[in-house]
């Protein structure tokens, strides 16, 4: 049966006091048992006990980059984030190599993970050309990706909104027939580089149709990193009208810094799924200026010290963040790497 979580809810959860606990903070390893005695649950509200990271680093952070890396890197990379306990690590596009080079070997990726266990590698679709490139290269979740900002959908995938969302209904329904599990994205949730504010309202009607296609999850990206709780919460509660929380993930680039803010309101606000790029890895290359997504390891270690549950292995988890900055040849992208290279005694403590 799906709950459907009305604003009024939402607010009570929020506002929720929350008792027990009897724990101390941990910031560095995963918590052994569930929030802190020290974190003020009467503010916290009813945050989650588990939070679900979707690694979008060799997708989103990749095709970014001027360089092009090389498939047996990118291939190590995604090894390397199985490794450190992530579960959903999205892995490529399967897009038109004219439009993002970067990642025009997606089906050499596909084939030199086909046996690596343990992870789900969602890949991007943008219409059904895609979407069977992806299936025949052995993908078995794919991700579509809307825009709640009519000119961002028009740079990024060439056509209008409802154009997308006509695409898109075909290759969910393609994707039904095979059942395989299809992720909705929306970019520019709160801000759109050409057009300023974006409307929560055109968020919530984008998520809606979504979610009516059959999309199991709903990330909501804040493309250029704009967003702050003050616009992030306004834009949630009008999703979270329409769409149930279960079924939302929120995508925050982090330009201004605010990533780790933004993520917080959206735990407060019921939100368990969360994606991220390690080392901080990405942008977009119809952004500009758009920094990378937020790092994974900020967002774990932030977690860690809340006492939600990740599953994620922060140590190896840098050592994925290690590998991909040497092979780009730039310092670490996450602030807790950057904390504890200058401190490495913490690191035995991770
Ligand atoms: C959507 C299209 C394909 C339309 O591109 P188009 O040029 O309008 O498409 P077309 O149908 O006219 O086809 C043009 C050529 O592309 C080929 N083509 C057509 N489709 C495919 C395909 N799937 N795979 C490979 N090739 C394809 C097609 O066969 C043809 O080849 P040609 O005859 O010229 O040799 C193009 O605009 C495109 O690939 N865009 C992708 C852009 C992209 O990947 N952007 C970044 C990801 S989105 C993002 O970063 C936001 C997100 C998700 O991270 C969330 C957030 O941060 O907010």
């Amino acid at each position: 049966m799906m709950i459907k979580v009305s604003r009024h809810m939402m607010r009570n959860m929020y506002c929720a006091v929350a008792r027990g606990g009897g724990l101390e903070p941990c910031y560095f390893s995963s918590p052994r048992r569930h929030f802190t005695s020290s974190i003020n649950k009467p503010v916290l509200g009813n945050i989650p006990e588990f939070v679900k990271i979707v690694e979008v680093g060799p997708r989103d952070g990749l095709q970014n980059e001027k360089q092009i890396v090389p498939t047996d890197v990118k291939v190590r990379l995604i090894q390397m984030l199985v490794s450190s306990g992530l579960t959903v690590v999205e892995a490529t596009s399967f897009v038109s190599p004219k439009w993002v080079p970067q990642l025009a070997d997606a089906k050499d990726v596909m084939e030199a993970i086909r046996n690596v266990g343990g992870a789900r590698f969602p890949v991007l679709t943008p219409n059904l050309k895609g979407f069977e490139a992806a299936v025949a290269a052995g993908a078995k979740e794919v991700a579509i990706f809307a825009s709640a900002s009519e000119s961002f959908s028009k740079s990024n995938i060439n056509c209008s909104i409802e154009d997308s969302l006509r695409r898109y209904r075909d290759v969910a329904s393609a994707a039904r027939k095979l059942s395989i599990p299809v992720r909705g994205y929306i970019s520019c949730v709160v801000g759109c580089p050409t057009e300023g504010a974006v409307p929560p309202s055109q968020v919530a009607y984008v998520a809606k149709e979504l979610y009516d296609m059959g999309c199991f999850d709903i990330s909501l990206g804040d493309t250029i990193g704009v967003g702050t709780p003050g616009t992030v919460i306004p834009m949630l509660e009008e999703v979270i009208d329409v769409v149930p929380t279960e079924n939302l993930a929120v995508h925050f680039h982090d330009t201004y810094g605010q990533a780790l803010s933004n993520i917080l309101v959206s735990l407060q606000m019921g939100i368990s799924t969360v994606d991220s790029s390690v080392s901080g890895l990405g942008g977009c290359p119809y952004a500009k200026g758009a920094s990378g997504n937020v790092a994974t390891e900020d967002v774990v270690y932030m977690l860690n010290g809340l006492g939600v549950k990740t599953n994620i292995d922060l140590q190896k988890l840098m050592l994925a963040g290690d590998f991909i900055c040497k092979h780009l040849g730039r310092s670490p992208g996450s602030k807790t790497a950057v904390a504890l290279s200058k401190v490495p005694a913490q690191t035995s403590k991770l």
